[in-house]
């Protein structure tokens, strides 16, 4: 039989590790006392424990992403496998930033949580972390992803779509990669063979804003935020457009603008973008350079593009060729698709 898989578990906060305190629920159990509650992954993997960081993940922030990747980074060649344990409230914000910050690592990186703590009777805590060992511990394993309520989910498709059930989190727009019940891993996707090395990448540009469109919105603030961040992501009505109200002046922006990223996104939640339906779209193709979203999730592309910007000088690559390249399964449909 094969030595046992050493997996390291990087405890960050969140639910699963609260406890009521006078204020509500805190981050406060230890990742020790998280593994006391789990005895029975130790027949199938050897665990270590570090307390990396201690937050509600309501103020998870890139600095904490890089302290993250960081950690890995150190330990990745004396372990097989990580698992963090994380709130879920940014979980999927989280899961997408690792997924740019790690590629091609063929050691799994597992993110879980859990809706109620550990120290309840009746909890997700326990079965999402029991999950989470055994997947990282499977040699089929590889790559960022989530693990909860016994769904597998890529890091860059996650979506919190339940405040308070079990079945917190969604795969948008792609399959789930595999789901566990009772100890056995159904995978529903191979994985397939990394081309490259695992790479890791430790910056990013955190200074993005996400503007939400909703009907009647007014220019006022337009200039303030071309001039204050690099980039812009305009979370659109459908499939994407600029309403008349703000037109004008968003365009004579753009041209006064260049250098800034200008994202098209939605606010709706399955199929993405298409800015070749509507005139609304067009009109913004005549004034403006951007980029869309197409099926990548909100989370995904506001973390692609702290990554992206935070590596690459924009003037100097095809960004283009960054953006809609596929990076662990999160876009399939953009502009670079092969049918
Ligand atoms: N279920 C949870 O973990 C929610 C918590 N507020 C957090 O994100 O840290």
């Amino acid at each position: 039989m094969s030595a046992k898989k050493k997996i390291l578990l990087l405890a960050t906060g969140g639910t699963i590790a609260s406890k009521k305190s006078e204020n509500g629920l805190k981050p406060q159990i230890t990742p020790e006392e998280l593994l006391e509650y789990i005895p029975q992954v130790k027949e199938f993997c050897e665990v270590s424990a570090i307390q990396l960081l201690n937050l509600d993940s309501s103020n998870m922030e890139p600095e904490h992403w890089k302290k993250i990747v960081h950690a890995i980074r150190e330990y990745y060649d004396a372990y097989d496998g990580f698992v963090i344990a994380h709130g879920t409230d940014t979980m999927a914000y989280t899961a997408a930033a690792l997924s740019y910050m790690i590629q091609n690592s063929t050691k799994p990186i597992v993110i879980t949580g859990a809706q109620k703590p550990i120290d309840l009777e009746i909890t997700d805590a326990k079965s999402n972390l029991i999950d989470s060992f055994l997947y990282a511990a499977d040699e089929k394993s590889q790559g960022v992803q989530i693990v909860f309520d016994g769904k597998v989910i890529a890091g860059t498709r996650a979506k919190k779509v339940r405040s308070k059930s079990y079945n917190a989190f969604s795969s948008i727009d792609f399959p789930s990669l595999a789901v566990i019940q009772d100890g056995n891993i159904m995978r529903y996707l191979p994985m397939l063979p990394y081309e490259d090395e695992v790479r890791f990448y430790e910056e990013l540009d955190e200074n993005i804003f996400l503007m939400k469109l909703i009907p009647g919105i007014r220019p006022r603030v337009l200039q303030s935020i071309f001039e204050n961040y690099d980039c812009i992501i305009v979370e659109s009505f459908g499939v994407g457009g600029i309403p008349k109200s703000i037109a004008d002046e968003f365009y004579r922006l753009c041209r006064q603008y260049p250098d800034k990223l200008v994202v098209m996104a939605t606010q709706v939640a399955h199929e993405g973008s298409d800015m070749t339906v509507y005139e609304v779209g067009h009109d913004m193709k005549k004034y403006c350079r951007f980029l869309e979203s197409y099926d990548m999730t909100l989370e995904s592309v506001i973390a692609k593009t702290m990554w992206m910007l935070g590596n690459f000088d924009l003037h100097s690559i095809d960004v283009e060729d960054i953006f809609y390249r596929s990076i662990n399964y999160d876009v399939i449909f953009g502009k670079n698709r092969k049918c």
